[in-house]
């Protein structure tokens, strides 16, 4: 599999007019900005930053085409795969593909979530998207906290599969990070371990090959050096730059739901002049009143100005 997402995988926002329709001016500024960030190996849309499930399917092909023509070939773009039937996942796979997706990170069925799933049901979801579509995919293992999330069987079966290259693991569950890690590492060398834990990312950066985050559609500079400073085990500078981002966190991801962390990265991207307006598409809602001149603050403070001038 050539694709090498070893490094900061950004999961950017989907721009909006203040009509809710797609901002294609926007959408070209990030994914021009985000491309250009030594270190950022691709560009994960459509996921829950992305407010992928809240777009058609023509705006979801739209929104790969336009950060596709953004990045300009220089990154690839993977596209959040999240159709509940696993028939209709492997459609929307095969849409992706057809407007040049490089890859795809599969969600788990939604009703998973409430009520649990069969055994080898996730595995036959991975199989058929990836046989039907041949994107090379990306295995999402969500919290312990819910029924969506794999137990480490299950992890090993996907990641045994043809075409699963790579895992975002946001399993938040630190014994479960600290056991079944290393076993996925160990019985699949070759398989990407991304961390998604965007709000315990030093926790996590000494066991990964990358992160593929919401948060590095923010602030990938830090990301980047945060990703460097695992790798070398450097826990000195990693703490550092995680202190320095530590009231970017608090402001972004510290807030009542993860979902309400998509708006707060719509205030910041607003702060670093790439985008004009926070506009989101409900069930999202805007943040309180002053919620955005503190995300601002907070990234003056960590040393994240206005982009304006590299885009
Ligand atoms: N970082 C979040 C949101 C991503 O899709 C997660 O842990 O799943």
């Amino acid at each position: 599999m050539s694709l090498d997402l070893r490094g900061l995988v950004p999961a950017p926002v989907t721009p909006f007019k203040r009509d809710e329709s797609l901002d294609f001016e926007a959408i070209n500024r990030l994914g021009s900005w985000l491309a250009g960030v030594d270190g950022v190996k691709g560009l994960v849309v459509l996921g829950h930053a992305g407010e992928g499930t809240f777009l058609t399917a023509g705006e979801q092909a739209a929104v790969i085409s336009a950060f596709r023509e953004a990045v300009d070939d220089r990154v690839p773009i993977i596209a959040g795969i999240t159709g509940e039937g696993t028939a209709v996942a492997a459609e929307e796979a095969k849409r992706a593909v057809s407007v040049g997706a490089a890859a795809g990170l599969v969600y788990p069925s939604h009703g998973w979530l409430r009520f649990g799933f069969q055994k080898g049901a996730p595995q036959d979801r991975y199989r058929q998207i990836h046989e039907e579509s041949g994107l090379p995919l990306i295995l999402f293992q969500y919290p312990d906290v819910t029924k969506a999330t794999y137990d480490l069987e299950t992890q090993l079966e996907i990641a045994a599969q043809p075409g699963v290259f790579a895992t975002k693991n946001g399993v938040r569950n630190m014994r479960r990070w600290d056991t079944e890690i290393p076993v996925l590492r160990a019985e699949n060398p070759d398989l990407q371990i991304l961390t998604c834990h965007d709000e315990y990312l030093l926790h996590t950066m000494f066991d990964v090959d990358g992160a593929l985050v919401g948060y590095g559609g923010l602030a990938p500079e830090p990301l980047v050096e945060l990703i460097a400073a695992g790798k070398a085990k450097d826990y000195a500078a990693a703490r550092a730059i995680h202190d320095r981002l530590l009231p970017v966190t608090r402001t972004v991801y510290h807030r009542g739901s993860h979902m309400e962390g998509t708006v707060a990265l719509k205030e910041g991207l607003v702060a670093r002049g790439v985008l004009e307006h926070a506009t989101v598409r409900p069930p999202l809602l805007p943040l309180a009143a002053g919620a955005g001149s503190e995300i601002a603050k907070a990234l003056e403070s960590a040393g994240l100005n206005s982009v304006v001038a590299y885009v």
